[in-house]
């Protein structure tokens, strides 16, 4: 792999024009492991960073054209072409790093089958810190049996899917560890007592926060609160980049972030 060879690996970058997109761009630009040689945008956008962008409708032939191959595509869009855009590179025979966010049962399930094809790491989000908080939260609700539990997240007003997918994996994390807890409940109002076995969900969107998570569990007199805050998109795009490095040259399958930070 590129981390343990010193090689470069060449990198296609699907929304190009995005907020992200353009940060896995600029990050790349400032790393010897990888280097963009193609992305692309369903939008016309100027450069990115230098790097020319293209009409997403060609990524299909501009992936099987790609002299020298492209070794992994980065993905941070929007469901329905995301799913096309590893689709795409699992006909190329492209590895896939999918940060994007969002997906129904069949897209994720289009995404899964990517992966009898070719190396496939796809992450809600792509932070070490997040990796640590999960660790924390499943920690502390195996160890809190019982307790009240509140997941909310905060991010920027361009924000389209919610709750975040990060909130839904913290969910799936804390169901693992606590099955007694198995409603969630989106926000409320009106006559809204909690109830047994729910889990309370929020969801704030303001100016351009760029992700922050915190895990309430309250019980016995105790408050426990875990949170996470990221500083910019550049945790993310910084973690999508080494996820992409790890990817390389593996076999095909199904990966996990925690993989990478191991
Ligand atoms: N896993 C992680 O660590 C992180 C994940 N994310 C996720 O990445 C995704 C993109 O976030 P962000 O960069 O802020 O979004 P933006 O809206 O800023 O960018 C989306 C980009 O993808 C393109 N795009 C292609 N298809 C779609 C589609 N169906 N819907 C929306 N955009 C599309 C857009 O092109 P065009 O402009 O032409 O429409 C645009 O260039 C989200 O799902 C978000 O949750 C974000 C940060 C971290
Ligand atoms: O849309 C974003 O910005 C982010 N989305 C991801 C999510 O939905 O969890 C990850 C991160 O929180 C930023």
């Amino acid at each position: 792999m590129a981390a343990e060879t010193g090689d470069s690996i060449r990198v296609a970058v699907t929304g190009a024009g995005g907020r992200m997109g353009r940060e896995v761009i600029e990050a790349a630009s400032d790393r010897d492991d990888c280097e963009v040689s193609l992305a692309v945008n369903r939008s016309p956008v100027d450069p990115v960073a230098g790097v020319e962008v293209a009409d997403a409708a060609d990524l299909p032939a501009l992936l099987a054209g790609a002299d020298p191959a492209v070794d992994v595509l980065v993905d941070f869009t929007g469901p329905d072409s995301s799913v096309e855009y590893v689709a795409a590179a699992a006909g190329a025979g492209v590895a896939c790093v999918v940060g994007t966010t969002g997906f129904d049962d069949e897209q994720e399930a289009a995404i899964a089958d990517a992966a009898d094809a070719v190396p496939v790491l796809r992450a809600s989000n792509f932070s070490r810190g997040i990796a640590a908080l999960r660790r924390a939260v499943s920690a502390a609700a195996a160890a809190l049996p019982g307790y009240d539990v509140e997941v909310t997240e905060t991010h920027h007003n361009g924000k389209v899917d919610a709750p975040s997918g990060t909130a839904l994996t913290l969910l799936d994390d804390i169901e693992e560890a606590r099955p007694d807890l198995d409603e969630r409940v989106h926000g409320r109002e009106g006559d809204a007592p909690r109830t047994d076995g729910e889990i309370g969900v929020h969801a704030r969107r303001a100016g351009d926060i760029a992700g922050e998570h915190e895990v309430l569990m309250a019980g016995d007199e105790n408050v426990l609160e875990l949170t996470h805050r990221a500083g910019s998109r550049r945790v993310f795009a910084a973690g999508a980049l080494d996820a992409a490095a790890w990817l390389a040259g593996r076999d095909a399958g199904a990966y996990d972030f925690t993989e990478v930070l191991e």
